[in-house]
């Protein structure tokens, strides 16, 4: 399964990324269930994303592997088992550090995002990718701000293509955009986390 959980800031959108990851592995027979990964693409540079990444691994919980990757998302998935869950947070800062931290080009990028979605499937492995919706109405005058929100942009469509669901978070309720499956969010996957999360369908 592979999910894109879009939204802004502060939206939510995190807490529904984590139950549809829960509620995923929790329905994967035993045997074939894998680990419960968070693979974080954040670099904590201050002690206000420091204080905000300890408040995240707090409401994650236990049974969280926590991996971080900045850049080198390919090799992050590689070392996760067959029929795990895992959720990549956020898309939004890879693609930044990806062309202006790592210098690498679009195209590399969306290879690499066409690999782990490949090998996602490949390796039964359920992908929930997270991000930001920066769109603006009208291309900014800034070049470089332009071509990161083009990459974004273009990377968001090409997950939303290959994505059996699309989900869009709004004020915490999730909305439905693409549905293949059609199961949405289970309210008994979220129940005891302490996670204000409604699922619903649009
Ligand atoms: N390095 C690292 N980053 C983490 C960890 N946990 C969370 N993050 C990062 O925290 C970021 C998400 O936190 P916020 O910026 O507070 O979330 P938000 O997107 O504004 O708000 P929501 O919509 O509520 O999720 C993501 O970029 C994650 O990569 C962790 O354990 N390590």
């Amino acid at each position: 399964m592979i999910a894109f959980v879009a939204g802004g800031a502060r939206s939510g959108k995190s807490a529904v990324a984590e139950a549809l990851a829960m509620g995923h592995l929790a329905h994967q027979p035993r045997e074939a269930r894998g680990a419960l990964v968070y693979l974080a693409t954040a670099r904590v540079g201050d002690d206000e994303m420091a204080a905000r990444v300890a408040r995240h691994r707090r409401e994650r919980g236990e049974g969280w592997l926590t991996c971080e990757a900045p850049l080198e998302l390919a090799d992050a998935l590689d070392g996760v088992k067959a029929g795990s869950s895992v959720l990549l947070d956020c898309l939004t800062l890879w693609a930044g550090q990806w062309l202006f931290e790592a210098e690498r080009d679009e195209a590399a990028g969306r290879a690499m995002l066409e690999w782990l979605i490949t090998s996602a499937r490949r390796r039964d492995i359920a992908l929930v990718v997270v991000s930001n919706d920066l769109n603006e109405d009208l291309p900014p005058r800034d070049a470089l701000v332009w071509r990161y929100l083009a990459f974004l942009q273009r990377l968001h469509r090409d997950l939303a293509e290959e994505a059996d669901r699309v989900i869009e978070v709004v004020a915490g309720r999730a909305v439905y955009w693409k549905d293949i499956e059609g199961k949405g969010i289970e309210e008994k996957d979220i129940e005891g986390q302490g996670r204000d999360v409604k699922g619903a369908s649009s």
